[in-house]
């Protein structure tokens, strides 16, 4: 199985998506043979919503930003015909997230986000979010979402570290 593109963006320190926090959710995503990029995430108990059996909105949220902003990047590498994370970096942030919460999403089973990459026009890429249960059964998605994402410079991460976060990864 090819690397997961978080593992080959660099520098990642991302509650949602980052290898290097230690907290955070550590997803990883992956192209599918369609084109579309897919992520199975197994939710923990703790990430519940007000009923213990149903997972948190803000969650839900996260995982779809952070699987569609990685998705995003690794399609501005593929336009550029460069390999994800080689070469000048290429970042990507979230503009524009709109969730529907179609139906309550169960906590105690894997789910499985797909995007698919809608538009690319300057800076921007628009990209289209489905979270649902990880068989892909039939069924009405979880979720269902759309995200803008822009591109910022690549010297941007100069002015967004806290040295001591970075320290203690
Ligand atoms: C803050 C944390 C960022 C982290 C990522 C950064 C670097 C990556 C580094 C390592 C980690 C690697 C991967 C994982 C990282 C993160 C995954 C999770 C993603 C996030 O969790 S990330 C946090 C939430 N995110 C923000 O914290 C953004 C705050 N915001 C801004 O920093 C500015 O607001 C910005 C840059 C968005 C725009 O800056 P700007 O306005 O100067 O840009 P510019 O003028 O060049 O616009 C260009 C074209 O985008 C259009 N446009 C602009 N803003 C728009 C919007 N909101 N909606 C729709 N369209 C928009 C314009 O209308 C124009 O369109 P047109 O070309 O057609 O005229």
């Amino acid at each position: 199985m090819k690397p997961a593109f978080q593992d080959l963006i660099p520098h990642n320190h991302c509650f949602g998506c980052g290898p290097q926090n230690s907290e955070g959710l550590k997803l990883k995503s992956y192209w599918r043979d369609d084109g579309s990029s897919e992520c199975v995430y197994l939710p923990q108990p703790h990430q519940c919503a007000g009923p213990t059996g149903f997972v948190n909105g803000g969650i839900i949220a996260t995982l779809i930003d952070c699987h569609c902003i990685c998705t995003a990047m690794a399609h501005a590498y593929a336009l550029a015909g460069r390999e994800i994370g080689q070469g000048q970096p290429i970042w990507y942030v979230t503009g524009e997230l709109n969730i529907q919460y179609l139906a309550p999403t169960p906590i105690d089973e894997a789910i499985k986000l797909v995007a698919k990459v809608e538009n690319v026009s300057g800076k921007k890429m628009t990209l289209s979010c489905e979270l649902m249960n990880v068989t892909e059964a039939p069924s009405t998605p979880y979720a269902r979402a759309t995200i803008m994402a822009i591109q910022v410079p690549s010297n941007w991460l100069k002015h967004a570290d806290i040295p001591a976060m970075c320290e203690k990864s």
